[in-house]
């Protein structure tokens, strides 16, 4: 982790409809750190995440306010290239979704579609993409085979690769390990902590025991609110805010 800002948001406010899901968030996401964001069922953590990467404008209901600013550049003005966002900053989701096709084809998706279409040069891309999820050692000799075949964990792990095959700056997460078994939650828990060397990483997450173990920040939301952003030592150990305080440990959520 760094200093540098990847993302700056500035009074940031999201309805759905008349309901207001986020309300006046102000915080930065550093370059190379992992940022856990935990709170109850509903408090907005999915809601935050699909902002990044303007996800959220595929709601229709949604409406937003205030700016954020990826690399300096504000992304909702009307500039912005959303298919190259959504490129620099990826997605991966609480349920793996690899699209009906190999393995291979899973990867190098994006790459054929935004890079290149030399055989070689895919190869290349989809084994470092593999490699980086941890997951080439497992498929190297089935890339043909279904991606659909692969085990929850496999499947997610296949899911990282495929962003990270669009050689992106940040990977958001939402909840990526709770469909699956502790032992591939914990690979994928390793996976995040080798990830932060080269890319930005924020995720959302139920599990405090997981943000306490992979995170360097926490950001801590309630009702749409921000009420605690800081080291996640110091949130779960100390943490400023009673509310904080009152969820870690377990009086609500
Ligand atoms: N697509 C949508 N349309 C309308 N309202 C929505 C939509 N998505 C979320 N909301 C509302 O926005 C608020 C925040 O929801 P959000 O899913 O961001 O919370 P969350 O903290 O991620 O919850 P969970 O932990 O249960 O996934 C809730 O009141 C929810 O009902």
């Amino acid at each position: 982790m760094n200093d540098n800002p990847v993302f700056e948001i500035k009074d940031l406010k999201l309805w759905y409809g008349s309901n207001q899901a986020l309300q006046d968030i102000n915080m930065s996401i550093k370059e190379k750190e992992v940022l856990a964001i935990i709170g109850p069922s509903g408090c907005g953590k999915s809601s935050f995440l699909k902002t990044l990467n303007r996800m959220v404008d595929l709601v229709g209901s949604a409406k937003l306010s205030g700016e954020i600013y990826y690399l300096g550049k504000n992304i909702y003005s009307q500039e912005t290239n959303v298919i190259e966002l959504r490129k620099q900053v990826g997605m991966v989701f609480q349920k793996p979704n690899p699209f009906p096709q190999s393995i291979y084809e899973n990867v190098a998706f994006a790459p054929k579609l935004h890079e290149t279409k030399n055989k070689s040069n895919l190869d290349q891309i989809v084994k470092t993409s593999l490699q980086q999820a941890f997951l080439w050692d497992e498929v190297n000799d089935r890339l043909k085979n279904q991606a659909l075949s692969l085990s929850g964990g496999q499947q997610q792990r296949l899911c990282i690769a495929r962003a990270l095959a669009s050689k992106p700056e940040v990977i958001l997460m939402d909840e990526p390990c709770s469909a699956l078994d502790p032992v591939s939650t914990s690979k994928i828990e390793s996976l995040i902590t080798t990830l932060k060397e080269k890319y930005t990483v924020v995720i959302v997450t139920h599990n405090m025991q997981q943000a306490a173990r992979i995170s360097d920040r926490t950001a801590f939301f309630l009702n749409g609110e921000l009420v605690e952003l800081d080291k996640t030592d110091k949130v779960f150990t100390n943490p400023k805010d009673s509310r904080t305080e009152d969820y870690i440990t377990g009086r609500f959520g």
